[in-house]
């Protein structure tokens, strides 16, 4: 069932479902640059140089800390991919995964991406 909630400051929960097509939909409106590919959340972000797709690598971890939810990341020049899907639910992708794909779109290191 889609639901309104501030995906900014939301929280994962345990335990969360796999999103139906729907939901999945529904959410990847709010999620420009990300798609589902496969069973991932998958968002790719484009930098100048590698400084920069360090530091908004060192970005994720932190939120990927906060939330205890961890995303596969692929590091190279100018672009890191981040793909997110839930393991507890079987790696289908969740709402934990869309709550972590917001935030991370939304960190000061991701602004200006070029996809
Ligand atoms: C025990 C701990 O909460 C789990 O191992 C966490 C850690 N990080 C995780 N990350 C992701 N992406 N999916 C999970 O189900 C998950 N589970």
């Amino acid at each position: 069932m889609t639901q309104t909630l501030n995906l900014l400051t939301a929280r994962c929960t345990a335990h969360a479902p796999a999103l139906s097509a729907q939901d999945q939909a529904f959410y990847l409106a709010q999620l420009p640059g990300w798609a589902v590919e496969g069973n991932a959340l998958v968002g790719r972000f484009g930098f100048d140089n590698f400084r920069e797709v360090m530091d908004f690598a060192n970005a994720v971890a932190e939120v990927a800390e906060t939330h205890d939810h961890h995303p596969e990341l692929s590091l190279r020049y100018r672009q890191a991919v981040v793909r997110f899907s839930t393991h507890s639910a079987g790696d289908q992708v969740t709402l934990n995964d869309v709550i972590c794909a917001v935030q991370v779109s939304h960190l000061p290191e991701a602004a200006g991406q070029r996809g």
